[in-house]
């Protein structure tokens, strides 16, 4: 259990805590007095913590959280936070996890800990090489319009583009956008190495005054809202699939109209693995397109399809040497966006028509029915564990 708190804090749970003089936030007030001989070190100790120059990093502060509370409470006898509560859980895990530890040895260990800190605070190291350094998270949707083609790039290559709740709003608006603008093809891709790891799983941990159930009532909302604008989305929508795709990057394939990728893409639907069901209207999609049997392999088992195999199933419709990718698809689609705009979109108004609403009650009962999953068991104990990193997909 300690060994998962603290996985769990250092991947995810104080990624809100940015500075060290955040610290307190995690309930690391000076409170009720201590007794013993270490009282003022401690003391001392619990002011230092907010001077340190450098952020310790979660798995630290977690510790210092633990040995704070136990030092100043005792071992841990407060209720244990719901499962859906993970950041209070984790922090309850790691105090609890100290067992009947006294106040005194918390303290001590408390003392050692801030003050290995401050020393190697004390001297900080030279500064990292820029190639050792993660470029900030800036625009993690890039939108540009030239050659007649708007393009949407997915913009967080270092989280391989995990789809944040405001990155699905941000593709909605940018798809209403480009719906009206002077283009005539729009395309969704990504930067870095990565097309899409799916819907940032983080996403599950920031829970709103109305819970776990309110969290799952909005997703279902902007997972409808999502999907319904890609089904009548107007114009040609092509998907340039430069590295893999996972979930839900991978199951809207089938509402897009081209799918073009470099023969370093994979395309994965790990639904069952995470206790979660189709989406993206793919339940329908896919075995329309490749037929159920195969449809079943990826959505019920999870099979991982190279990109010569998803072009063999008819969901990517042509794969290209990864060398050549970029250069050979953008020259396609500057001559595609030369042809006449009017006749494009009636085109694919012909074709998409005839299942428009079809596609609208597979989204909302797929969104429906994910919004139950999102609260079942199998479902949180699969988020709990990639966030603990104890399983990779
Ligand atoms: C409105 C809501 C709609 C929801 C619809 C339902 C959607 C369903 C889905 O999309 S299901 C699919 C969800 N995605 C996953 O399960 C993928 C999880 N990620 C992985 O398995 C791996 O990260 C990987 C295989 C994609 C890449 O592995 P690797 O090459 O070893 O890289 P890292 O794991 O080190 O990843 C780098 C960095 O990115 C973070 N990250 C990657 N994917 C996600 C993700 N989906 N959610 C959150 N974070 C992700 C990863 O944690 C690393 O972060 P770090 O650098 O350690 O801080």
């Amino acid at each position: 259990m300690a060994v998962l708190a603290g996985r769990l804090a250092r991947r995810w749970c104080f990624g809100l805590l940015r500075s060290p003089t955040q610290v307190p936030a995690l309930g690391l007030h000076a409170g009720s007095p201590t007794m013993g001989t270490s009282q003022k070190d401690f003391n001392d100790a619990v002011s230092q913590v907010k001077l340190l120059n450098e952020d310790p990093g979660n798995e630290v502060k977690l510790e210092l959280y633990a040995l704070y509370k136990q030092a100043t409470e005792g071992p841990c006898n407060v209720p244990k936070p719901g499962m859906l509560d993970f950041i209070n859980k984790t922090k309850w895990d790691a105090w609890n996890a100290l067992g009947s530890l006294s106040k005194e040895a918390a303290r001590q260990k408390y003392v050692d800990l801030v003050s290995s800190l401050s020393t190697s605070s004390e001297s900080p190291s030279p500064e990292a090489p820029a190639a050792d350094r993660k470029p900030p998270e800036g625009n993690s949707l890039v939108v540009t319009s030239e050659d007649g083609i708007t393009t949407i790039r997915l913009n967080r290559p270092t989280k391989k583009n995990a789809l944040t709740t405001q990155m699905y709003h941000d593709i909605v608006a940018a798809l209403q956008a480009a719906s009206k603008d002077e283009s005539t093809i729009t395309v969704l891709t990504g930067s870095g190495d990565y097309y899409c790891s799916g819907n940032d799983l983080t996403n599950f941990t920031h829970l709103s005054a109305g819970g776990p159930e309110e969290m799952a009532r909005s997703g279902e909302v902007l997972l409808r809202d999502f999907v319904d604008c890609l089904i009548d989305f107007p114009k040609p929508l092509v998907a340039v699939v430069n590295g893999p795709a996972v979930g839900i990057s991978v199951t809207i394939l089938g509402l897009f109209d081209v799918v073009y990728a470099t023969d370093r893409a994979t395309f994965h639907t790990p639904f069952s693995h995470l206790g979660q069901s189709p989406e993206g209207c793919s339940s329908y999609t896919f075995p329309k397109i490749m037929g159920s049997s195969k449809a079943a392999e990826m959505l019920l088992f999870g099979k991982k399809l190279t990109a010569q195999e998803a072009c063999a199933r008819g969901l990517v419709t042509e794969v290209f040497p990864d060398g050549t990718f970029q250069k050979e698809v953008w020259a396609r689609l500057k001559a595609y966006s030369k042809l006449p705009p009017n006749a494009m979109r009636i085109s694919k108004q012909i074709i998409r028509n005839q299942e428009k609403e079809k596609l609208h009650a597979v989204n909302a009962e797929e969104s429906s029915i994910l919004r139950e999953r999102w609260l079942s068991d199998e479902c949180m104990n699969a988020i709990a564990s990639f966030l603990s990193r104890k399983a990779k997909l």
